[in-house]
């Protein structure tokens, strides 16, 4: 049921990115009374051919699909969704080691990209005043008058300009919408890409249609400086992302390097994945780069605001990307809700609270990163480990691990990093004190490590080659 009030009812919003942070925030939009025009530079996801073996899919958590229900749209992706209770952690041996992510009902969804994207779409759709404008690729904007120019792909490339009373700017990683904000005085902005890309590779449904794997699990190879998951499909075929770094990337130019890598890396998924697939998967899909994009403010008084990826690209490795941009739809729903739709102040609130939330889970995400490489068999990290599991395990409403806090909870993320820093310095204390209690000589021998550990954390640069698969044979 649209709500029309006056404050909205002859509000006119553009859309820009129909992606799925676009997608969602139609929904809300158009669920509080505003005309909504959405522009995607890409054709129509739902007039696509479904194009075989590309189906890519994402980890959503409880943030996002909070930020679904919110507006109703939780059905498609709680009936389609595939849960995963607990990783399966592949060693180098083939043996696989269940880790789960916590009590019963803590699970993620694998969800399929494109399928959410169209349903979201359509769900769009279904509100009076929603337009859905497919091929209009947003070319120039003055941002203080919501006046736009696209560009119409088709015959003649026409050009199409409209004047709104509000821009939302969902044009992911690469916004052309970001690009105009950067020109204005006082807009901060930093970007970092990572050394590693990923590749995607679709493995298959066996022979006789049944998953290759466990289905509801997060598969994980966590190998030195690298590694390799697998989210399930609805099709029972795998998902799967190898990270690695570019150099090494650059290094797999022919069939046999390929086959050789994954011989000596990840034996048991070739074995899984076949010679003739995993080749003509490798070199047929693209190796995507990782960057994690910082900017604020994020609106232009009542005109603009920018959400998703266009605000906050993070590195993947807290699968979070998707959920935080669901989360802002959330949050920018709230705030429009507490100033009766006052675009002017909600928008200018919605900055200073979203950008401290969105910095943090985009530094947690670059943490984990560089963390499951660079701490995790210092033998200080694994005591800690250790120690915070029992902690955990004895006051499980005091220490709750990061990764819980993350993904199955809706902490704001700078209070996560907040408090995991507060449990960090109680174990910390209880570290040293039970090492005291062993004895003067091995505190000092502790304290010596902890600090190189520290150092190790500050230089948030420093990479070295160590497993990821202790993180998680220690718990997380
Ligand atoms: C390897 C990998 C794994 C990931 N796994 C997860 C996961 O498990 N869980 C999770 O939550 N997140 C995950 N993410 C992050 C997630 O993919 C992104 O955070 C999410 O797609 C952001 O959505 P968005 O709508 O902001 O941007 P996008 O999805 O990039 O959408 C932007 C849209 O804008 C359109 N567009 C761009 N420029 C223009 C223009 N000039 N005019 C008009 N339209 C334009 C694009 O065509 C696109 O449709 C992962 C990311 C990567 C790289
Ligand atoms: C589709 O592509 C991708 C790519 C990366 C991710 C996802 C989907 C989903 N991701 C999740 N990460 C966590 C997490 O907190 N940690 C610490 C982990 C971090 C890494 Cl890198 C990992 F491989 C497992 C875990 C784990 O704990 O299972 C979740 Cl919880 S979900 C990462």
């Amino acid at each position: 049921k649209v709500v029309q009030d006056e404050q909205s009812a002859a509000k006119t919003v553009a859309v820009v990115g129909g992606g799925l942070a676009g997608a969602l925030v139609a929904v809300y939009l158009a669920k509080r009374g505003f005309k909504v025009d959405v522009y995607e530079s890409r054709r129509d996801p739902r007039k696509e051919v479904a194009s075989r073996g590309r189906s890519v899919n994402l980890a959503l958590s409880v943030r996002g699909i909070e930020s679904l229900r919110a507006v109703g749209a939780e059905g498609p992706v709680i009936s389609l969704g595939i849960p995963m209770q607990a990783r399966m952690i592949h060693s180098h041996s083939g043996s696989t080691t269940p880790i789960p992510y916590g009590k019963k009902g803590q699970y993620l969804l694998s969800v399929e990209r494109q399928k959410l994207n169209k349903d979201l779409l359509s769900v769009a759709e279904t509100f009076p005043g929603v337009g859905l404008h497919f091929e209009h690729k947003l070319i120039a904007a003055d941002l203080e008058n919501g006046h736009l120019s696209f560009k119409c792909r088709g015959s003649d490339d026409q050009k199409l300009d409209v004047d709104v009373d509000l821009v939302m700017g969902c044009d992911g990683a690469y916004s052309a919408v970001r690009r105009e904000l950067m020109k204005r005085p006082r807009f901060d902005f930093s970007q970092e890409y990572i050394p590693h890309g990923y590749k995607e590779l679709c493995l298959d449904a066996t022979k006789d249609g049944e998953f290759a794997m466990a289905v509801n699990y997060l598969h994980i190879w966590p190998r030195q400086t690298f590694m390799l998951i697998a989210l399930p499909n609805q099709d029972k075929s795998f998902t799967c992302t190898l990270f690695l770094p570019f150099d090494q990337f650059d290094k797999l130019r022919t069939k046999e390097d390929v086959l050789n890598f994954f011989q000596a890396e990840f034996p048991d998924f070739l074995s899984l994945m076949g010679e003739e697939k995993l080749v003509e998967e490798f070199f047929r899909n693209p190796t995507g780069p990782m960057v994690s994009i910082k900017c604020n403010p994020y609106h232009v008084l009542d005109k603009l605001l920018i959400i998703g990826d266009a605000a906050h690209a993070m590195v993947p490795f807290y699968g979070q990307g998707t959920n935080c941009a669901f989360e802002d739809c959330l949050v920018l729903d709230g705030l429009l809700e507490k100033h009766n739709n006052d675009l002017g102040i909600a928008l200018a609130e919605y900055s200073r609270i979203r950008n401290k939330d969105a910095e943090a889970i985009c530094d947690l995400a670059m943490y984990n990163y560089i963390e499951m490489r660079s701490l995790v068999t210092s033998p200080v990290f694994r005591m800690k480990k250790k120690l915070f599991n029992f902690l955990h395990w004895l006051m499980p409403k005091t220490f709750i691990p990061l990764y819980s806090m993350v993904s199955f909870s809706q902490i704001p993320y700078k209070t996560v990093i907040e408090r995991s820093h507060w449990q960090e310095k109680i174990v910390k204390r209880a570290v040293v004190m039970s090492v005291l209690m062993a004895g003067i000589g091995g505190a000092l021998t502790v304290l010596r490590i902890l600090k190189k550990d520290m150092k190790l954390f500050e230089k948030k640069k420093f990479f070295s080659s160590l497993s990821f698969l202790e993180i998680f044979q220690r718990g997380i």
